[in-house]
């Protein structure tokens, strides 16, 4: 494996260039003050750079979308052009239904498209006509051949890193945008150079991504940083800076920071690792709370009120999900086994195995609740999605949840505000397989809403905390009236009052709460 990943050793010789002080800048152009460098993080420093004026985002997915719809916005004078070979999810971009369901997103590109914002499938003119391209493709974890199950597929990254030295007729800057192992850029510049006319030139800079789905509009207009990587040469400087003027245009430029490219591809692997680590800390302790009557949300309220702590990202759950922390934690781990350094491997791979551990501990309290067994029983799925406010269903934990009940023969129905039909069926199905949708659709069935859902049902579990499944919205009175008895809700997301919940007549089980008196009693050991 350590062919694969270059050795920690050699990012030295590409971290030691630094711009001295006075240094003279080569390039004529406009000037950044405020670019902070983290080894200087006070200096100001003004750099000659091109002014960009035209933007071609490859990748119209979650982060390309938004990302690029919120720079078009915030600069009006900049054309900015977000390209994808999926036609389908181009159209959708240009209707009145856009592709993603993110809060807020449509009145950023009703203000802007057809202005300064343009989504085509036309790839070369995109990138024949931009300054600067970001790379927003799609890096999944590879499923066959060398790092199976743990590396980052870069295929997509490669493909359209020579699309832009096939097409390109002058100098561009590039952006690695797609969240990516530590020194792809250098992989990306091979590319280039190998490809492209040697007359054109390319500055490479890693720009990663901090977007959360659902919140990803005002995650946009008000970053808590934007990071920039570039090499410390004179004209990796200028494009870094070229690329600051761009979100400068909205975001103070303090929070503008500029560093090394390896330290930059490596902060958003360690950004996401950290996060998904407290969720895994979290849903530790939320087993130790169950078995001894402490109860997690006050072991979380009670560590989180310590300012080095800090109260976010430590909400007990059926277990995280989404595009990216397993992903990038996974690929962290590859990482570290090529640099031979076996003990981080393990200490970043346990996150994740903690993460399936909760999954399937929470399932084995529902069977256990249910009298040990689910076969023929209904249980309504509440959610699909991996978090509220957003349709993607991408690593949901649902997913997991609701194949071990298939496996337990239940019946299932599902109800979700935001994820698809289709969606549902292709997560639930393995791609090939002839005849499985059908097998599938004799367990589980799509609600139109919550009370359909439950309709009939053994038990509710609420796998998504939309603010439409709290006590507060739905009435949880007719619900409980359409079940059979007993009835159980299992509370995967500490959603609900469960006092208030149980006075209705329901057993409530919370993750991370010692189990409800009734299931408690004698009957159930
Ligand atoms: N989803 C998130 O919240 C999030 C946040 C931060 C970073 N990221 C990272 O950003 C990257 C993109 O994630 P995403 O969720 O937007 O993915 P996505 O799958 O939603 O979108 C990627 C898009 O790229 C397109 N594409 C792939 N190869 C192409 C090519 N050669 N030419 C043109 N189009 C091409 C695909 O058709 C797809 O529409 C990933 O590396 C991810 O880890 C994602
Ligand atoms: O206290 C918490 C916080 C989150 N979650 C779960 O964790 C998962 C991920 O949530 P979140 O991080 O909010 O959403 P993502 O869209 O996956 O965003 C993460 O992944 C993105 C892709 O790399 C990064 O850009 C973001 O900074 C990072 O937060 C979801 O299933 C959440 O329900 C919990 O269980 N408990």
């Amino acid at each position: 494996m350590s062919s694969l990943v270059p050795r920690l050793e050699s990012l030295a010789v590409n971290v030691a260039n630094q711009l001295s002080p006075g240094e003279e800048p080569s390039r004529a152009g406009a000037t950044t003050p405020g670019l902070k460098r983290l080894s200087r993080p006070l200096e100001a420093i003004n750099i000659p750079h091109k002014k960009i004026t035209s933007i071609c985002c490859i990748g119209a997915g979650y982060v390309g979308g938004p990302t690029c719809a919120v720079i078009a916005q915030k600069n009006p004078h900049v054309k900015v052009t977000i390209v994808d070979l999926n036609a389908g999810r181009i159209a959708a971009w240009n209707s009145d239904n856009l592709p993603i369901y993110e809060p807020g997103l449509d009145e950023v590109v009703k203000t802007a498209r057809g202005r300064n914002l343009f989504f085509s499938t036309d790839v070369d003119a995109g990138i024949l006509e931009a300054d600067l391209i970001f790379v927003s493709v799609n890096t999944p974890t590879k499923i066959k051949g060398i790092g199976a199950g743990f590396a980052a597929d870069l295929g997509y990254v490669e493909s359209a890193t020579r699309k832009i030295a096939q097409v390109a007729k002058s100098n561009k800057i590039v952006v690695e945008k797609s969240t990516v192992p530590c020194r792809t850029a250098q992989s990306m510049r091979h590319i280039l150079e190998a490809n492209a006319p040697p007359n054109i030139q390319f500055d490479i800079l890693s720009n990663p991504e901090f977007l959360a789905e659902g919140t990803a509009i005002s995650d946009l207009f008000y970053p808590d940083r934007v990071l920039i990587g570039s090499l410390d040469t004179e004209s990796g400087r200028s494009a870094a800076a070229s690329l600051a003027d761009i979100y400068a245009g909205w975001v103070p430029r303090d929070q503008i920071i500029t560093m090394n490219l390896w330290s930059s591809e490596l902060s958003k692997l360690a950004a996401n690792a950290i996060l998904a680590q407290r969720i895994s800390s979290i849903n530790a302790l939320s087993a130790i709370c169950e078995a001894t009557g402490a109860d997690i949300d006050e072991v979380s309220y009670a560590c989180g009120l310590d300012s080095r702590i800090g109260p976010k990202f430590l909400k007990a759950s059926v277990g995280f999900g989404g595009s990216c922390f397993q992903k990038d934690i996974l690929n962290l781990v590859y990482l570290s086994e090529s640099l031979h350094l076996p003990e981080v491997a393990t200490y970043w791979k346990q996150v994740v195995e903690m993460n399936e551990y909760q999954k399937r501990r929470f399932t084995n309290r529902v069977i256990s609740c249910l009298f040990n067994t689910l076969t023929g029983k209904k249980i309504a799925v509440f959610g699909f999605a991996f978090k509220k406010d957003t349709g993607d269903t991408r690593e949901s934990p649902a997913i997991t949840l609701v194949n071990y009940f298939r496996e337990e023969k239940a019946y299932i129905s599902i109800y979700d505000p935001k994820v698809e039909e289709s969606q549902v069926w292709m997560d639930l199905t393995e791609p090939g397989v002839v005849d499985e949708t059908e097998a599938v659709k004799r367990q589980v069935s799509i609600a139109a809403n919550p009370y359909e859902a439950a309709s009939g049902a053994d038990a509710i579990v609420i796998c998504t905390e939309w603010n439409d499944f709290r006590d507060t919205v739905l009435d949880y009175e007719k619900i409980y009236e359409g079940m059979k008895k007993p009835a159980f809700i299992f509370d995967g997301r500490l959603i609900l009052d469960a006092k208030k919940v149980e006075k209705i007549g329901f057993k409530v089980e919370t993750i991370g709460r010692p189990r409800s008196t009734f299931t408690q009693s004698k009957d159930f050991e």
